[in-house]
């Protein structure tokens, strides 16, 4: 296995420290680097929220976070006891005009990586960069992590990315979309432009349609407040499927150097049929789960789980076509669908080919299906090239499905780092390749714009479906209209 190169030393400030996200994923990724050395013991990590903690209630819950998210196998006494002296905590509200900013001047090393990570709801993005330039905290060798997703539509994208780039200058500004670092994703680059097979095959004439899928089991998980006023398209959509998209769509970078890679990206964004709203209408289908029950266990409705008693609009499903105005795709659809308490957590890309032009076989041969290629993301990485083979033995040439299967984690016998470690790391290193750059961002918002406003002209309430459920019936239909269906697997 590979030895992790360590990183130089870095002070990573996490604002939203008392979070979700960090609690449950950017804790356990540091832990990770640490034990592995790539983390060296001279860093440290500085929390940052509202709640009014000393170091030591806040190591407290970081432990507790290890516990509940770091699996049994992994955890070592003395280097979570090392991680947890490496951890340090500020009490701070980023809204408050007085706040008292310089506590960060007293802690932080002038000399070493600064990292300014922003786990917190991205309205507070802006008034927190600002408050940070203002305080002299912003060093050369400083940069500032943006979650996703960055603002509500593309006006306030513009406004957040302003605000942040009129104290970070682009290249210290790192827009994190995890499913960038899963193993899978950036193995889509080693697929498409290391194998000739794939290379010359990627295009119209040989590619029926693709389809993405990214399906949780999970509902709100206490994350109502942020949502409700989200949803699917913008939570899920508007970010990770998009990026998907992208990798399987752009055309070869002309190197693997950041800017090259993002600028194939961009185009595909650019590329994207917009929708008016009668293509909103035909071609989206929005979703929110109600009572059902996954792995035969009851769950509640989108409402329940809100818990408010409101009556919400937001879609906790999307199902979409979409189409890119290029000579490479040109009238091959990718349909896209991601939801909440679907059946199972699963994510993958279906590349579907087209059927062989004339069939040498008899009709009776065999159910025949055309190839196709399954990425799978997760549960398992790995992917799988379905081919028509010859059922062994005696009896003429019968035809039968076959897969050639890679399971990552088998075939390299070992563990992946998750996508927030990897991700963590660059930032430090300052290599932006699988960060987005802010024309992405906006290219994103513009294409997605659309659809937002169309659905806000009719405020419909959104298709329900059964928890445990594919989704609404029509995200069936919308697909098996063009005469296509969902990926068998998954059902
Ligand atoms: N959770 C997840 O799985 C994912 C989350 N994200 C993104 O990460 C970001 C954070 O999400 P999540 O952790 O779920 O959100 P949470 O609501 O769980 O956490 C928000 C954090 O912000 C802090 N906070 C709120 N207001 C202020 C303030 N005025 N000043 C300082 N700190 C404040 C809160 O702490 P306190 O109340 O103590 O101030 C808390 O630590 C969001 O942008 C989200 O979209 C992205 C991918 C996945
Ligand atoms: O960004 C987000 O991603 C998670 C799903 O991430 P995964 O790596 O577990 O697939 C999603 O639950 C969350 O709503 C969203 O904000």
């Amino acid at each position: 296995m590979p030895k992790s190169v360590p990183v130089p030393i870095f002070d990573c400030v996490v604002f939203g420290a008392t979070g979700d996200l960090t609690l449950r994923k950017l804790l356990p990724a540091l832990y990770y680097r640490f034990r592995d050395g790539q983390m060296t013991p001279e860093s440290r990590i500085i929390g940052a929220a509202r709640s009014r903690l000393s170091d030591d209630d806040y190591r407290a819950r970081a432990a507790r976070a290890l516990e509940q998210h770091v699996p049994a196998q992994d955890h070592d006494k003395q280097t979570i006891h090392h991680f947890l002296n490496q951890i340090f905590y500020i009490p701070i509200d980023a809204t408050e005009p007085d706040a008292d900013w310089s506590q960060f001047l007293r802690v932080l090393d002038d000399a070493c990586i600064r990292v300014f990570y922003l786990a917190t709801s991205p309205d507070l993005y802006g008034p927190i960069c600002q408050a940070l330039g203002t305080a002299g905290l912003v060093t050369e060798k400083s940069r500032v992590v943006l979650e996703k997703p960055i603002g509500h539509d593309l006006a306030s994208a513009r406004a957040i990315l302003e605000s942040v780039g009129s104290v970070f200058s682009e290249a210290q500004t790192f827009r994190i979309d995890h499913y960038l670092g899963k193993e899978t994703v950036q193995n889509l680059l080693a697929l498409r432009f290391a194998n000739t097979i794939f290379e010359r095959l990627w295009n119209a004439d040989v590619i029926d349609h693709v389809q993405i899928t990214v399906a949780e089991t999970v509902g709100l998980e206490g994350r109502g407040g942020y949502y409700d006023r989200s949803g699917a398209l913008r939570d899920m959509l508007q970010n990770h499927m998009l990026q998907l998209l992208c990798l399987v769509a752009m055309e070869a970078p002309v190197s693997l150097q950041a800017d090259r890679v993002r600028d194939e990206k961009l185009k595909v964004l650019r590329a994207l049929k917009r929708m008016d709203p009668h293509d909103v209408a035909t071609h989206t289908i929005r979703g929110q789960y109600a009572a059902g029950a996954i792995d035969g266990q009851p769950v509640p409705g989108y409402a329940a789980d809100l818990g408010d008693g409101s009556t919400s609009l937001t879609e906790s499903f999307v199902a979409l076509k979409a189409q890119l105005c290029t000579l490479r795709w040109a009238n091959v659809p990718f349909y896209l669908r991601t939801g909440k308490r679907l059946p199972k957590k699963v994510s993958e890309i279906v590349i579907q080919f087209r059927a062989v032009p004339f069939s040498i076989f008899p009709s009776d041969a065999a159910e025949w299906h055309p190839n196709s290629l399954i990425v799978t993301l997760q549960p398992e990485e790995g992917m799988r090239l379905e081919m028509m083979t010859k059922d062994p033995g005696p009896g003429g040439l019968r035809l039968s499905p076959t897969g050639l299967d890679i399971r990552f984690e088998k075939t390299f016998g070992r563990r992946f780092p998750d996508a927030y470690e990897r991700l963590l790391m660059d930032a430090v290193r300052g290599d932006p390749t699988l960060f987005m750059r802010r024309d992405e961002v906006e290219a994103a918002w513009c294409w997605v714009e659309p659809i937002l406003q169309a659905w806000a002209s009719r405020p419909d309430h959104p298709r329900p479906y059964p928890a445990g459920s594919w989704g609404p019936t029509a995200a069936i239909a919308l697909i098996e209209r063009d005469g296509r269906t969902w990926h068998e697997d998954l059902e």
